[in-house]
């Protein structure tokens, strides 16, 4: 049995061609080398990717625009580009360190460019030190005269290791303050994103990826660190060293080569690997979280289906184990080649030293600070090699952040809008035909749907599975707009209007409303979440929601804690549940109070109470949108309106409809029959 995550599979867009193209890279001999140069997967990657596709989601991955960046950000990390960007990453890691601290970024700045100094200085010391015991004055002469300059050597050293402690402290202060800016931004882009976005995949799919932004700029401060610290060690060097002899550079360039080529190689390669794997990561955590969980623990118990989610983890933990091996075998096979490469090139830069030596064209002093030099200069060059491509590493993944929040920038709740009418009579649905984004299903979930739903009245949605009733309330709560026709607040078109002051007039109990693991007290108030939590607030929701009785059975009263597997933690009942959702709702007090399928888990006397309670509340002025299969709850609604497939069928009031013997009608006396049947055995 197929899991089926990510149904939708069959998309052909632009982003699914380039991965497509992507994905079906030629067929080399070599196996580095698709991945390694031309950006392509190797056939087995490829493989092993479409296999753990198949299993994860029963076909191809729906890939998408981002996925088409990732692959520019890929054919990126090549040298010269690397090399380009080097500024624009340095200044990248200051801008964050710059928001998060300034005294600290300043500190690490100014640690780091004195550490170099000191290296440059410390290198010509050390020149003078050989130069001058490497006469043939008397052994006093040559120490007396090299004294200076050890004094300089030891005095750097001590400055250094201070300026090296600044540094460790203020990057370690700056870390976590990064990674929290970052955290920050990138929680709140989410949260302040339209619902569309939320449900479509390929920004999940962009969000998965960008919550490793925060960690990589984190990380960036210190390598950034590090960098500057190797690039400006291997200035010093490479300065002495040409001042030496101008041989000595390019030999100390072809001995630092291949650990960049190594590094960029398998850089590059991690980076494409974790783009083609995200979602499998996801869904491996996913996996092992159901197993956990204490709402799927009954099921997994009774149903046995722990062994079925064990197997499937296991089989997507061991594909993955297949990657990160594969990723290994290729990066132990490209450190051989480079560390062969490195060998040829230091036997040869040794042996031209021994020739420079042997012709008389260098000093044996000379080649003495030559030696410390070029190994100062290719270690800081390994350094800036490695750093410079973790750097870049990281950056590709604080780019998908970026990318993130543009993206999400595109698709943030609007700010601002037209003001809707204070005391607003109707609001009207004027041919209005809505589609949810992405989905492929022939009809739409409300279609060309016209009807009024007056204020202050109660006013109930009646119709079949899926008629698109809730559709119709997230419209008029505005969690979407409409791509024909419009929702009227007495006129005004609430596309336009501000979004804010829309959301302020409702209040929602939703079907699936959020069971928050926090206290009862909380899960009340956070209906008002901005607002100061009052006490007689508090009280006047309970009751208007009859949940007193929920309240007195909790252990602590409204300060118990809503949720199992903590200490303190208690669960209620669907029912019990659901009357706190109701008060949630009643101490939000928008002017429309909705409530889809409110006493679905409710027994026969809790539903009479709430819906005299919910009546109530239209008595006080508030407009009462209720959705119920229960049609004996509706006879008390000033207005029914009956949706059949997405289309209005009929309106009118409760006795109206049933003269009429229409949908609505037809419907009464099915659960009436029912209902006779029970009392009445064999009518
Ligand atoms: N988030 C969504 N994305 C895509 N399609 C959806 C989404 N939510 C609902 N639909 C589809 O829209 C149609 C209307 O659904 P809706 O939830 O509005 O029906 P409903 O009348 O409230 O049904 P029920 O009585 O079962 O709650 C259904 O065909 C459903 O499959």
């Amino acid at each position: 049995m197929r899991l089926g995550w990510g149904a939708r599979n069959t998309h052909s867009g632009k982003g699914a061609d380039t991965a497509r193209k992507a994905s079906s890279g030629d067929a080399t001999t070599d196996p580095e080398r698709p991945a390694a140069e031309s950006g392509q997967q190797t056939p087995d990657a490829e493989q092993r990717t479409t296999d753990s596709e198949q299993l994860l989601f029963g076909g191809p991955l729906r890939y998408d625009t981002g996925w088409a960046q990732h692959e520019e950000a890929v054919l990126q990390l090549d040298f010269i580009a690397l090399l380009r960007r080097f500024p624009a990453l340095i200044a990248a890691s200051l801008r964050l360190a710059w928001g998060a601290d300034r005294q600290a970024a300043r500190i690490v700045v100014g640690a780091e460019l004195g550490r170099g100094i000191a290296q440059a200085v410390s290198l010509l010391a050390v020149n003078s030190v050989l130069t001058r015991l490497m006469t043939s004055a008397p052994i006093e002469q040559r120490l007396s005269a090299a004294a200076p300059a050890l004094v300089t050597v030891a005095c750097v050293l001590f400055v250094s290791a201070l300026l090296r402690a600044a540094s460790t402290y203020a990057t370690g202060r700056l870390e976590p303050k990064v990674e929290r800016v970052a955290t920050e931004q990138y929680l709140e882009r989410a949260a302040s994103v339209e619902l569309a976005a939320i449900e479509d995949d390929a920004f999940h799919k962009l969000l998965d990826t960008a919550q490793y932004g925060a960690a990589s700029a984190r990380r960036m401060v210190s390598l950034a660190t590090r960098v500057v610290n190797a690039a400006i060690s291997l200035i010093a060097a490479a300065g002495v060293l040409t001042v030496l002899h101008p041989l000595l550079l390019p030999l100390l360039v072809t001995m630092t080569l291949p650990s960049a080529w190594a590094a960029l190689t398998n850089a590059r390669r991690r980076y494409r690997s974790f783009h083609a794997w995200v979602q499998h990561a996801r869904a491996g955590r996913l996996l092992s979280s159901l197993l956990t969980e204490t709402r799927a623990a009954p099921e997994i118990r009774v149903h046995g289906v722990g062994p079925f989610l064990l197997r499937h983890f296991r089989a997507m933990s061991q594909s993955a184990e297949v990657e990160q091996t594969r990723l290994a075998r290729l990066a132990a096979r490209t450190s051989l080649v480079a560390a062969a490469w490195t060998g040829i090139a230091t036997a040869a830069t040794y042996t031209t030293l021994g020739a420079l030596l042997l012709t008389g064209a260098m000093s044996l002093a000379v080649a003495g600070t030559a030696v410390i030099a070029i190994r100062t200069g290719s270690a800081s060059l390994n350094t800036l090699v490695l750093e410079v491509s973790e750097l870049h590493e990281n950056a590709l993944f604080v780019g998908d952040l970026e990318r993130m929040h543009a993206e999400a920038a595109t698709r943030t709740v609007p700010v601002g809008g037209t003001q809707l009418p204070v005391d607003t009579r109707e609001i009207r649905f004027e041919k209005v035909t809505f589609r949810y984004p992405g989905s492929d299903r022939k009809r739409p979930a409300l279609d060309d749907v016209s009807l009024a739903l007056p204020t202050g009245k109660i006013i109930a949605l009646v119709g079949e599975n899926g008629s698109g009733k809730t559709t119709l309330v997230k419209l008029l709560a505005g969690l979407y707009a409409p791509q024909q026709g419009a929702v009227l607040w007495d006129g005004v078109d609430a596309a336009g209007a501000d979004r804010a002051q829309l959301a302020e007039r409702i209040a929602m109990v939703a079907q699936d409303f959020k069971r928050w693991p926090f206290t009862a007290k909380v899960n009340i108030a956070i209906g008002r979440a901005s607002a100061a939590m009052t006490e007689e607030r508090l009280t006047r929701s309970v009751a208007d929601a009859g949940a007193e009785d929920v309240v007195t059975d909790l252990p602590r009263g409204l300060e118990t804690l809503l949720v199992r597997a903590f200490t303190g933690g208690h669960e209620l009942s669907g029912g019990q549940w659901q009357r706190l959702g109701i008060a949630r709702a009643a101490y939000r007090r928008g002017s429309i109070l909705i409530v889809d399928e409110p006493t679905a888990a409710l027994d026969a006397r809790a539903e009479l109470e709430v819906f005299d309670r919910i009546r109530a509340l239209a008595g006080t002025g508030q407009t009462v949108i209720l959705i119920t299969h229960r049609l004996a709850s509706v006879r008390h609604a000033d207005l029914v309106h009956v949706l059949e497939a997405g289309r209005l069928v009929e309106s009118g009031t409760p006795q109206e409809l049933l003269d009429r013997g229409g949908v609505y009608a037809e419907l009464y006396s099915l659960q009436a029959r029912q209902f006779a049947d029970g009392v009445v055995p064999g009518s």
